[in-house]
């Protein structure tokens, strides 16, 4: 089925593979338009290469050029032919973590006027016209003031791109959905971990990982495993970002984590669902 048309709304580039490399690839290989809209550069990102420090913001500020060429190189792994910077790149900047003195800045996305910024995503919407539309969950996943922010202006764009008021052709996107983390799955995965890290340091808890989502909310379980090799190597293609060993993979902070196949999804509005025996849904377009 050629119809299909998939849009993702990520805050930084690395985020997509991490969370969603697997289904991206998954759809992308089975024939679906995957389009991919990043909020920012990531110029306020840490980097694990030494011999690329130079690029962070405390010195040269070109991180964020740096990574536009990291995230094309995972879209090609991941096969996603069209990616899009919210607004344009360097329209806004990365906000840094909850709580810098970043998050103040006049251009970040933190500061983003959302209703603008919604009308940006809602004319992409109108344009690409996708059937789903997969952000974060309210909490951003892990509390980053750009997922939250992301989140923030995909609901409204996803509402925005429906609305008669606005010129134009309206545009409903039939199912709009949140990346989850089930906290069995990182309960269970934090286990592991605990026993064998890798190269890397050994989570504490689950909570290491992320805050997770509780598994009652999470209405969609997309298997991937098939693709787990091309996730894998878009994650690589974010190396200052992220350290990739095996089928384990740590970002700045060395925290080992597991490469997931297997990639969960909460759908927070549209058509209802209709879930498998094991009461998930198993497919995204269904
Ligand atoms: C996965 C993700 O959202 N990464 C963001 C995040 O990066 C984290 C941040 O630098 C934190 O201080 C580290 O401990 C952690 O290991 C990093 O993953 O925030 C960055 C700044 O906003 C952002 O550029 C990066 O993409
Ligand atoms: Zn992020």
């Amino acid at each position: 089925m050629t119809d299909r048309r998939l849009l993702l709304v990520h805050a930084h580039p690395d985020d997509e593979s991490i969370v969603t490399g697997a289904t991206m690839a998954k759809y992308a290989a089975e024939g679906a338009e995957v389009t991919l809209v990043t909020c920012t550069r990531g110029e306020e990102g840490e980097i694990i290469p030494a011999e690329l420090a130079h690029l962070g913001s405390d010195r040269d500020d070109t991180l964020g050029e740096y990574r536009v060429g990291e995230l094309d190189k995972a879209c090609l792994a991941s096969g996603v032919r069209d990616h899009r910077f919210l607004g344009g790149p360097g329209r806004y900047r990365d906000s840094g973590m909850m709580g810098a003195a970043t998050n103040d800045g006049s251009g970040c996305f933190w500061q983003a006027d959302v209703e603008e910024a919604a009308h940006m995503l809602a004319t992409v919407i109108r344009e690409v016209r996708p059937q789903v539309v997969v952000t974060y969950d309210d909490n951003g996943g892990y509390g980053h003031p750009d997922h939250i922010q992301a989140h923030r202006v995909t609901v409204r764009a996803f509402e925005k791109a429906a609305e008669r008021a606005l010129p134009g052709t309206p545009w409903q996107t039939r199912k709009l959905y949140a990346i989850a983390q089930p906290q069995s799955v990182l309960e269970e995965s934090a286990e592991r971990l605990r026993r064998s890290p890798g190269p890397f340091s050994a989570p504490q808890g689950p909570g290491d990982i992320s805050p997770g989502t509780p598994d009652g909310l999470v209405t969609a379980r997309i298997d991937a495993s098939a693709h787990w090799a091309a996730k894998a190597l878009a994650m690589r293609a974010h190396a200052t970002q992220i350290s990739v060993e095996g089928e384990l993979f740590a970002l700045s902070n060395g925290i080992a984590q597991e490469i997931r196949g297997v990639e969960y999804f909460t759908q927070i509005a549209g058509a209802a669902a209709r879930r498998g025996p094991e009461g998930f849904e198993t497919d995204l377009f269904a």
